[in-house]
């Protein structure tokens, strides 16, 4: 339920009632922070309507049509790594003029976080992949100690848990595990809290710790009477591409300048991987899918004794929890987070495909995004307290003055400059009202070339839908006064024009329902499948050479429309167009100009209007590019 709390006269603070799933029982606050918070004796009142409140706090993402406009509002908005699915959740807090403060921003001078809910990602992660290696080593023919182990929200609270994981650890420790699946290696990589979390659990195991180069060793040669547990760092397995060993530093600044080397070194030895890093988009993956194709290919381990009833295990690797948890990230093959209602799945490498199920081949990925919750007195009591110091700074917070009025914390300042990107990037790109906008200036409402390197002349942070529909749709402008419409067609950044040419001639802009785009219709390639599957690819080329030109055909053929690529199929071309081009064009983390970000009025104008009133005025010099 919500619930709003009184901390002084006109300042109300809120406790939003959770929504985003049936499983989310968090909150940020616990009683006791609540009761010390009610200090000048107001108290707390449980109320539906949380309107009156100065800052609202939440755990998770918040509905659209219920964000409350020019609130502070504190939760966990995943946007930071511009995942699509929250983009249009941002663009409303933008346009409604809401201060954000995100806890994953909350951070110390060092930047490590200060409110994290990490640790019990990792307890409860970790519970829930032994209750999952049970149930894939019974579908394998084995039944085993982690059979009475169970999924963590089945637990009262993680010392339940624990006491299950000790009994089970007994067996194992009096040799009840069977002999053909040889010992059994646990690798974490991390070192943070959320690996903390899950290795505190993992200790309640009859265990041993061994380095990584050790790991090859005990797999081989292990006893099966403990678990073998393996820590891994980044300096383990990271390597730079053009030579030399691991540099923090470097790193920090240049991670796509580094390559991993688990997927050689490390993984062939693991039987079970909890991955607990923190992935962001330019850092290598971990596991990529032609690595899985290997992984999981046959093991022929002659030595272990066998039979009919006791079977040898496939591969070595049975199960990955996942809990850094970013589809298509570390871990390529996670496409698609699991839920605590269907908590696992089995990848089969071979068919790059994922099914429901413990029976069959693959291995066993569970990657819920929000195992806290599976624990949520304890993940909020330990949250609530860690939260509660930066509470009176955060409920200072009037969004409708600006941030210079305030006087923030370090730690709650830095998460507020984080906006600061954004705000400059849309002014860059915005054409503000009651500028004079001619042919040339509305160049300047398009990103900077010199920060493009593909046919489009954009990149995109999240699903770049909006900047296709803008090209076949006026845009409007006052000029001095009068209403202007402006055509982006005839747009001359360099290649633009002709890229949206050539995608308009094929229909790719449409936003209408197509057949062969039906998301199950039969499998299709791009222009090749989408126009006549019968014509080679030479004569397309041709073909199109002549429709467009040459520079248009170039283009074409280096978006990929060409190639024999299967389409990812959405139901009309332009949304089917949008979502192929947001995975290729990805610009990855928002560092640069020239990047495309909410642009419709009611998103810019909030921002502008915030920025002027913090005494940073937009000024567009526009020039001719040719
Ligand atoms: N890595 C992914 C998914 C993160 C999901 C984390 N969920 C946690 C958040 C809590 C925390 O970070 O302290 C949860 O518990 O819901 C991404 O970055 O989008």
């Amino acid at each position: 339920m919500p619930i709003s709390v009184v901390v002084l006269p006109g300042k109300v603070l809120a406790i939003r009632r959770e929504d985003q799933s049936v499983w989310e029982r968090r909150a940020p606050f616990c009683p006791t922070n609540v009761n010390r918070l009610s200090y000048i004796n107001a108290g707390a009142s449980v109320q539906e309507d949380i309107s009156e409140a100065n800052v609202i706090f939440g755990v998770k993402q918040v509905p659209i049509d219920l964000l409350i406009p020019n609130k502070t509002y504190c939760f966990f908005s995943h946007t930071i790594k511009a995942q699509e699915a929250n983009m249009p959740m941002l663009d409303a807090i933008l346009a409604k003029n809401i201060r954000l403060i995100d806890y994953e921003k909350l951070m110390d001078r060092s930047g490590n976080r200060v409110v994290a809910f990490g640790k019990y990602a990792g307890v409860a992660g970790m519970i829930n992949i032994l209750h999952g290696l049970g149930l894939r080593l019974l579908a394998l023919g084995h039944h085993t100690p982690f059979m009475h182990i169970g999924p963590a929200h089945n637990y009262r609270n993680s010392s339940m848990a624990r006491q299950a994981i000790r009994d089970a650890g007994y067996e194992v420790s009096l040799g009840m595990m069977p002999k053909s699946l040889g010992p059994l290696t646990f690798v974490f990589t991390g070192s943070g809290n959320v690996s903390q979390g899950s290795q505190e659990i993992f200790q309640e195991l009859p265990h041993e710790y061994v380095p990584p180069e050790m790991l090859r060793k005990v797999a081989e040669h292990g006893s099966p009477n403990k678990i073998y547990g393996c820590e891994v760092r980044r300096r383990h397995h990271l390597v730079r591409k053009n030579g030399g060993g691991y540099d923090h530093q470097e790193y920090e600044e240049h991670p796509e300048r580094y390559i991993s080397t688990f997927a050689q070194k490390i993984a062939p030895y693991t039987s079970v991987l909890v991955n607990c890093i923190y992935w962001a988009v330019d850092s290598p993956k971990l596991l990529t899918i032609p690595d899985a194709k290997h992984l999981l290919l046959p093991t022929h381990t002659p030595w272990l004794p066998t039979s009919v009833g006791a079977p040898a295990l496939p591969h070595r690797m049975l199960a990955i929890c996942d809990i850094s948890a970013d589809p298509g990230g570390s871990i390529e093959f996670m496409n698609e987070c699991t839920t605590i209602d269907t908590p696992f799945c089995l990848y089969d490498a071979d068919r790059n495909k994922d099914t429901k199920s413990f029976k069959g081949p693959g291995v066993l990925v569970c990657s819920i995004d929000n195992m806290p919750t599976q624990l949520p007195r304890e993940s909020t009591d330990f949250f609530g307290d860690l939260l509660f110091p930066y509470a009176d700074d955060i409920l200072a917070s009037d969004a409708s003055r600006p941030l210079e009025d305030h006087k923030f914390s370090p730690v709650v300042q830095g998460v507020l400059i984080t906006f600061w990107p954004w705000s400059a990037f849309t002014m860059y790109r915005t054409t503000e009202e009651g500028s004079t906008l001619s042919s040339h200036t509305a160049e300047a409402s398009l990103p900077a070339p010199e920060f493009s390197d593909n046919a489009l002349r954009y990149k995109f942070s999240w699903n770049p839908r909006g900047v296709l529909l803008n090209t076949i749709s006026a845009a409007k402008y006052l000029s001095r006064g009068q209403l202007g419409v402006f055509i982006p067609n005839e747009v001359h950044i360099s290649g633009f024009a002709e890229t949206i040419k050539a995608l308009q001639l094929f229909g790719l802009v449409d936003p209408n329902p197509h057949p062969s785009l039906h998301p199950e219709g039969p499998q299709i390639t791009w222009l090749l499948g989408l126009m006549d599957s019968s014509i080679f690819y030479e004569n397309l080329r041709t073909r199109l050479s002549e429709r467009i030109g040459e520079r248009g055909a170039l283009a074409v053929e280096s978006l990929g429309l060409l190639g024999d690529e299967l389409v990812v199929k959405c139901g009309s071309p332009l949304d089917t167009i949008s979502h192929y081009l947001g995975k290729r064009l990805t610009l990855g983390e928002i560092q640069e100009r020239g990047v495309v970000l909410p642009f419709a009025p009611v998103v810019y104008k909030s921002l502008l209007s915030r920025l002027r009133s913090d005494g940073i005025i937009a000024r567009e010099v526009s020039r001719p590019l040719n």
